[in-house]
């Protein structure tokens, strides 16, 4: 049979040393001249002489410690870095070894022969980069100079520092860190190390410091962490932030008193037996020594954890209470060992995020800063190199190994500043929050702020301890918050600017308004003084009533209205309030009751004839004209001796003209529409001619024409007067007048029988002019009374009431006039005859 040779030894080296590259050599034959490149790195070389070098980057510690094996496997051969002249290892042998160191910084794994799967796979694992490896012959004392004696140095030196023993159940770590009496661990010698320096500054009457020791644990209850001060009895403590609250600190007078104390707390820490360990520790316990100083923002921590080691179920067959404790213990293992990948992570590339894993475990809480690289930490690795711990020790390499790479760059005391400046925060928030509590419903939203502040804090911090930016976390929230206020500032600014120029447009349109108002008003007065001057002219040119003695009963009331109405219309200024235009209209309205009684009144059958009538345009005309009837009408019912019933119907319709005329000039001296009023008025005056001139063709009784005619000869003398004086051309008037010629032959052209058939055609012409006239002065409404609506719109509302009521009543009383001018007429002579 052929034998199987046996395959080569596969080695897999995890953390190689890396060796500088040896420098180019310059070729021979270009010593005496230096090449361009040459020159340029020399010139380089020399700017970099000159630079100040930057801070030497230093790399996470890591420590690694072989137990020796218990009694049972001491038969075992030592490790081959202890005797270099024995064969390294035996591989394969039942009872063999699967670690052993293979230098000063690095051991060798050696699968063990049970748990080879695949024997042509590589059977070894060199693990390299370890600070340094202790065999398991090594003594306290050599792990306290190598590993713990730089960070006492650096804690008296005033800077914080943390060194963890890690490893599985049963590895050393408590071995290590406290020892025995007769062989004591780091924390012993650490203590005494400090005592010593103390002693060392009394003697050379250097400054002395005090020294603060605690001791805690964290174990598990139930799927909960809990803090137990070991040191007392107290309340328990709590952690917040990485502050512990109620954590006594006992302060160090001497090295015997310390060590009483440490020894205390470890009686009183949790242990409990295990398959792995008789004297298994089941929490993390950690010890604090803390150097005052008159700074308390630079007070130097000094603190060393162990860990309880990590269990597997198979091996520790733990149940109950103890399985809780088990996953406790990994659980807290493995966060501790996720903070640092994830920090090793970020170091590798600053775009992945610091992974914020220690909120999972209060270790890690509580040695945040550590494990975010603001502070130097120093590991120690306990292990067992027996065969059956293979797995647990190769799991711990495998999983320790990467974090030698972890860079510490540029720790000073800005890390320690930044960490106490956040827990001093933490402190106050707290002392707020108690404040709150009693004050809480006012203030939710500044416990929101603040939060949002210490998490703010604490980012920056992590800024900080990386990239040494600015220490105000409030900075960049601050700018941006000033940046939307100054952008909201100049819109407002915009918009304001905005509204002042329209109102300072608005006031010029209304300082032009004032003006135009004011030559409006202007213009109304003259027309007011001139309109008050014809008509003092009018009434002067006419002697009403002071030559007529009216004696007669049935004509007084009459002559007394028409007196009143020729004083009210006299007084009628237009200037006038509307209360004398009220008392204007109750008298009107008594005329219109008295001549509403003589209704049955008939006119006597016209004649069809034509009469030219002076064109007149003024509207003060038929008033003074009216006047000039009234006293025709008051003769003539006094001397002609008609019937009764005759006379007082023709002073009604006299009267009921006159009410209709001065309703008309109040309306026209309201709206100031001369023109419209002229043309209204014209029509009017017309109308009452047209009808009289209709009239001038009926066959009357010559007697009663004859006395009408020298009773009122006067009269008729003053209303040609006054049309003579009225008279201006417009040039409407005489469309106007040819109109009411039109409409006044059609009443003449009627029958006797028809006659008032004709009085209701021409009626329905006036009317339909009047509408047309109505038109005519609503569409110069607007134009003529457009600023006074603005100011007097109830006025013009009451003018307009008053227009309406006066059309209705002129439309009713145009016969009546027609009816009267048809008696006048009897007895006026024609207007040539009367010239
Ligand atoms: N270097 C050593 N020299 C002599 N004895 C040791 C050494 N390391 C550990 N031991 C012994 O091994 C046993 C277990 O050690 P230790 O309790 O320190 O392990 P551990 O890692 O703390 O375990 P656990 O995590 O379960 O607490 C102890 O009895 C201890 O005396």
């Amino acid at each position: 049979m052929e034998a199987t040779s046996p395959h080569p030894p596969t080695t897999i080296r995890r953390n190689p040393p890396r060796r500088a590259r040896p420098p180019p050599t310059p070729l021979a034959g270009d010593k005496s001249k230096p090449s361009p490149l040459s020159r340029l790195l020399e010139g380089e070389a020399a700017f970099a002489a000159s630079v100040p070098c930057p801070p030497q980057e230093e790399r996470l510690k890591v420590f690694l410690r072989i137990r020796p094996l218990p009694d049972r496997d001491r038969s075992r051969p030592l490790p081959a870095a202890k005797d270099p002249r024995r064969k390294p290892k035996q591989v394969g042998a039942p009872g063999e070894l699967c670690l052993a160191p293979d230098g000063p910084n690095s051991v060798v794994l050696t699968v063990p022969r049970s748990k080879l799967v695949d024997p042509k796979r590589g059977r070894t694992e060199v693990f390299d980069g370890f600070s340094a490896v202790f065999p398991s012959d090594s003594t306290q004392h050599d792990i306290f100079a190598q590993v713990m004696n730089p960070l006492v140095d650096d804690f008296l030196g005033g800077k914080s520092g943390l060194l963890v023993a890690m490893g599985p159940t049963g590895s050393g770590k408590t071995h290590t860190i406290f020892g025995s009496p007769r062989n004591p661990g780091i924390l012993p010698l650490t203590l005494r190390r400090i005592f010593n320096a103390q002693g060392e500054s009394k003697v050379s009457r250097k400054p002395t410091r005090s020294f603060f020791f605690s001791m805690f644990e964290i174990f598990s209850e139930g799927k909960g962490e809990r803090i137990l001060d070991l040191l007392s009895d107290t309340v328990e403590c709590v952690l917040q932030q990485s502050v512990i609250k109620g954590l006594q600190e006992v302060s160090l007078s001497n090295p015997a008193d310390a060590e009483s104390l440490v020894s205390r707390g470890m009686l009183k820490r949790s242990t409990a037996a295990t398959n792995a360990n008789s004297n298994s520790s089941r929490s993390q316990c950690i010890i604090t020594i803390r150097a005052d100083s008159e700074h308390l923002l630079s007070s130097a921590v000094l603190t060393i954890a162990d860990l309880a080691g990590a269990e597997r179920e198979k091996r520790t067959r733990n149940q109950g209470s103890r399985l809780l404790e088990s996953n406790f213990i990994n659980n807290t293992s493995m966060v501790f060992s996720l903070c640092l990948r994830s920090l090793l992570e970020h170091q590798k590339n600053q775009k992945k995020p610091l992974e914020k894993h220690f909120k999972n475990s209060m270790l890690t809480r509580y040695l945040r800063d550590y494990l975010e690289g603001r502070k130097k930490m120093t590991l120690i690795l306990n292990v067992k190199p027996g065969d059956d711990d293979y797995l647990d020790t190769s799991f711990l390499l495998r999983q320790a190994s990467p974090y030698m790479k972890i860079k510490y760059t540029s720790l000073d005391d800005s890390f320690d500043l930044a960490s106490q400046k956040r827990i001093n925060v933490s402190l106050i928030c707290q002392e707020n929050k108690k404040k709150r509590k009693v004050q809480k419903p006012a203030v939710l939203v500044v416990e929101r702020k603040e939060n949002v502040d210490t998490d703010d804090i604490s980012k920056v911090s992590e800024k900080d301890g990386v990239h040494h930016v600015s220490l105000n976390p409030e900075m960049p929230r601050v700018s941006r918050s000033e940046a939307i206020m100054t952008n909201f500032a100049r819109a407002l600014l915009t918009v304001l600017r905005q509204y002042k120029h329209k109102l300072l447009e608005s006031e010029n349109a209304v300082e032009s308004m004032k003006e135009l108002i004011r030559d409006k008003d202007i213009e109304i007065m003259e027309l007011k003084k001139e309109l008050k001057a014809v008509r003092y002219c009018s009434c002067k040119s006419s002697p009403i009533n002071e030559d007529d003695s009216v004696d007669h009963d049935d004509s007084s009331s009459f002559g007394q209205a028409a007196q009143s109405l020729v004083n009210i219309s006299n007084q009628a200024d237009l200037g006038s309030n509307d209360a004398s235009e009220d008392n204007f209209h109750v008298e009107l309205q008594a005329l219109h009751k008295e001549s509403d009684k003589s209704e049955s009144f008939t006119v006597p059958t016209p004649a069809p004839t034509g009469g030219a009538m002076p064109a007149s345009s003024y509207s003060d005309q038929s008033f003074t004209e009216d006047d000039a009837l009234l006293c025709l009408n008051t003769e003539q019912t006094s001397t002609v001796g008609q019937s009764d019933e005759e006379t007082e119907e023709l002073s009604k319709i006299t009267l009921e003209n006159k009410d209709i005329q001065l309703d008309i000039n109040i309306r026209e001296e309201k709206h100031h529409e001369s023109c419209s009023s002229s043309q209204q008025v014209n029509f009017d005056t017309e109308g009452t001619r047209s009808s009289e001139a209709s009239l001038l063709g009926t066959v009357g009784s010559e007697k009663k024409l004859e006395e009408l005619k020298q009773k009122s000869g006067r009269c008729v003398s003053a209303v040609e007067k006054a049309n003579v004086e009225l008279e201006h051309g417009i040039d409407g008037g005489q469309a106007l007048d040819e109109k009411c010629d039109h409409a006044s032959a059609k009443a003449a052209k009627a029958p006797p029988s028809k006659g008032r058939e004709a009085d209701e055609t021409a009626d329905t012409d006036k009317e339909a002019f009047g509408s047309r006239t109505e038109k005519t002065r609503r569409r110069l409404q607007p134009a003529a009374a457009m600023l006074l609506r603005e100011f007097t719109g109830a006025d013009i509302d009451a003018d307009n009431e008053r227009e309406e009521r006066g059309r209705s009543s002129s439309s009713v009383a145009t016969g009546r006039s027609d009816a009267l001018v048809q008696l006048l007429m009897k007895g006026r002579p024609v207007r040539g005859l009367a010239s």
